[in-house]
């Protein structure tokens, strides 16, 4: 029986399912959603926060909520790596659902799935797709500073270094494709963007991909020197909006990091193929994008035995 017996520990169940807390927490759905729309509609970035958060988690050690630990004796956190310092959001609310469900059903839903069923609300909040999510994550007893500084990719990668580093999460071009479409809600900071208006190739010069009014744009954002943490929309037709215009964007010089344009302008013939069919035909991105995301979710979880149901996300028990 998922979710009852076995599927609280005691027992060695091997796959993730849907239905793991139908019996052990039936409720955990709708107090994750309830949470989720308070905190979408005070701050409607959270959302894209949220998204990003079960990614980071996803792509190193596998998603474990490894990225959730803060540091301790026995953890050195992920939070203070290159791509997550000062950068990712939403902890709080991670803690606030997971207060909520310790209250109604104690030690029982792991972190792993609130990371992975919080990235699905706040796509279904957002206007995109609605999907159902396999669970059963534990939660991990360690964390890697060193993975997450290596295993997430950068925002002036190639599209060489793209695939390889999707590959090596056993996730595939359409994957790759499909989930940088994560990127039409949500906004990145100047230090994210920088390199391509100033100095793409080391020659004082900007990407010449770059379409000129956007560019112009961005340089009154992201100035040679200073403003950092300056932020501008990742899709800036549509930042609050699960849609496809990212991809629209994209064919027309308008995607804002390196690793969004490079889809289309990499010279890899499948990628570009498949930005134009995802920015001609929203439903096809949002069947790709719900498929990708089960497959991001199910990246080397913890199962059975393994790990441990946190009481606290922040810390191990
Ligand atoms: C393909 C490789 C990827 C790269 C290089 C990349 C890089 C980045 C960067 C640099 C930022 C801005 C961070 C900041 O300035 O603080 C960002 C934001 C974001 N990323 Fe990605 N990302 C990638 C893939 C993904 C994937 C697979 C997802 C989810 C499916 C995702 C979801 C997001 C979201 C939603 C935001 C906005 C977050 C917010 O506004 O708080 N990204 N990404
Ligand atoms: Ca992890
Ligand atoms: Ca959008």
């Amino acid at each position: 029986f998922p979710g009852s017996g076995f599927g609280q520990g005691r027992g060695a169940y091997s796959y993730l399912t849907p239905e793991f807390y139908e019996f052990s927490c039936p409720q955990a759905n709708e107090i994750i959603m309830s949470v989720l729309e308070n905190a979408i509609a005070q701050d409607s970035r959270m959302a894209a926060s949220l998204l990003r958060l079960h990614f980071h988690d996803c792509f190193v050690q596998g998603c474990d909520a490894s990225v959730l630990l803060d540091d301790s004796t026995a953890i050195v956190s992920e939070k203070n790596s290159g791509p997550n310092k000062n950068s990712l959001r939403g902890f709080e609310v991670i803690d606030e659902i997971k207060t909520k469900l310790e209250q109604v059903c104690p030690h029982t839903v792991s972190c792993a799935d609130i990371l992975a069923l919080a990235a699905r609300d706040s796509i279904v909040l957002s206007g995109g797709p609605h999907w159902e999510v396999p669970l059963g994550r534990k939660d991990s007893k360690t964390a890697s500073l060193s993975k997450s500084n290596s295993d997430i990719p950068a925002p002036n990668s190639t599209i060489q270094t793209l695939i390889n580093q999707f590959r090596r999460q056993g996730l595939n071009e359409e994957d790759l494709v499909a989930l940088s479409g994560g990127h039409t809600i949500g906004k990145a900071r100047c230090v994210t963007f920088r390199q391509r208006l100033y100095n793409q190739n080391g020659n004082n010069e900007p990407d010449e991909t770059l379409e000129k009014n956007y560019y112009n744009g961005l340089k009154t954002v992201c100035p040679k020197v200073g403003g950092d943490n300056n932020i501008s929309p990742l899709d800036f037709s549509s930042p609050k909006k699960f849609d496809n215009s990212y991809f629209k964007l994209i064919l027309w010089g308008k995607g804002l990091l390196n690793s969004d344009e490079v889809l289309a302008t990499g010279n890899v013939r499948k990628t570009m193929e498949l930005v134009r069919s995802y920015a001609e035909d929203e439903a096809l991105f949002f069947f790709q994008f719900a498929k990708s995301m089960v497959k991001m979710g199910n990246i080397n979880p913890l199962l059975g035995f393994q790990g441990e149901v946190r009481k606290n996300c922040r810390r191990l028990n």
